[in-house]
């Protein structure tokens, strides 16, 4: 049977003046997989992540979701076609507390679906409370967002992106300057959306997404490098020599 793609590049580039950051990228990602972008510094991770979340555009090539070109799409076009993005930094209102971030962004979904959606915000707070129990912060709901420590504040970041209900979440570093402990709690809540949706996740350390992908995409250079399930990447050679250093 034909795997279900719900997001595909195509020859994808990006440059920067002379330099060519992403270079003639081709990849599928599955619908109801997570699957995981790794590569060493400067391997062109955070320009693929921007040109699959629409901040960027192209050079050439195109991004297709859900069998549509979205390359050219302007950035808050994005989240209709039903693309999340969970960012490197974060993009919460402090002084908000947790369940009010989370019911403004349901806020911003129905007045999206329905001009007159004033009657429908009434149940918003349940949702609200359920996105934060989701993503395991639900006893912080009444505490401002800037109280809260980093990892519980990627957490939200997680619930306001889901209260767009996206077919795919995009996540960008997601344990990027968290303890230990902060970020065994976000694999565990990753793995516990990957479950139920389609997760594409940036991430530097290799070892971070071994266990959990059920595909991983190597970039190099800017450059396709292999493309596989976590144990075809473990035996790739080139692989282990682009991570060990040795180029
Ligand atoms: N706006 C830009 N202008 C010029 N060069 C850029 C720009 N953005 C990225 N680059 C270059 O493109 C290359 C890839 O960068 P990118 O940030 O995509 O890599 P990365 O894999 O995310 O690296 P890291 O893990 O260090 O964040 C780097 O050599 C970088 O210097």
């Amino acid at each position: 049977m034909a795997a279900d793609i719900i997001l595909r590049t195509e020859r994808l580039t990006r440059r920067f003046g002379k330099f060519t950051a992403l270079n003639d990228v081709s990849v599928e990602f599955e619908r109801g997989k997570l699957t995981s972008i790794i590569g060493p510094n400067g391997a062109g991770k955070s320009t693929f992540f921007n040109l699959l979340s629409g901040s960027f555009a192209p050079s050439s090539g195109r991004v297709v979701f859900d069998g549509v070109d979205v390359s050219r799409l302007r950035q808050h076009h994005y989240a209709r076609v039903g693309v999340a993005k969970s960012f490197q930094i974060t993009n919460v209102f402090p002084a908000f507390t947790a369940l009010e971030n989370v019911r403004v962004a349901l806020q911003a979904g129905v007045a999206r679906l329905n001009f007159w959606g004033r009657r429908d915000a009434l149940g918003l707070e349940p949702r609200a409370r359920d996105l934060l129990q989701l993503v395991g912060i639900a006893q912080h709901a009444a505490r401002p967002a800037r109280e809260l420590a980093h990892g519980q504040q990627r957490a939200l970041e997680i619930a306001i992106a889901l209260a767009a209900d996206p077919k795919l979440l995009l996540m960008d570093e997601p344990t990027a300057g968290m303890s230990p402990e902060e970020t065994r709690t976000m694999m565990a809540l990753i793995e516990r959306l990957a479950s139920e949706r389609t997760l594409v996740l940036v991430e530097h350390k290799m070892k971070m997404v071994m266990g959990i992908s059920d595909r991983i995409v190597v970039l190099h250079h800017g450059e396709l490098l292999a493309a596989g399930t976590p144990a075809d990447i473990r035996a790739n050679d080139e692989v282990r020599r682009v991570y060990l250093g040795k180029h």
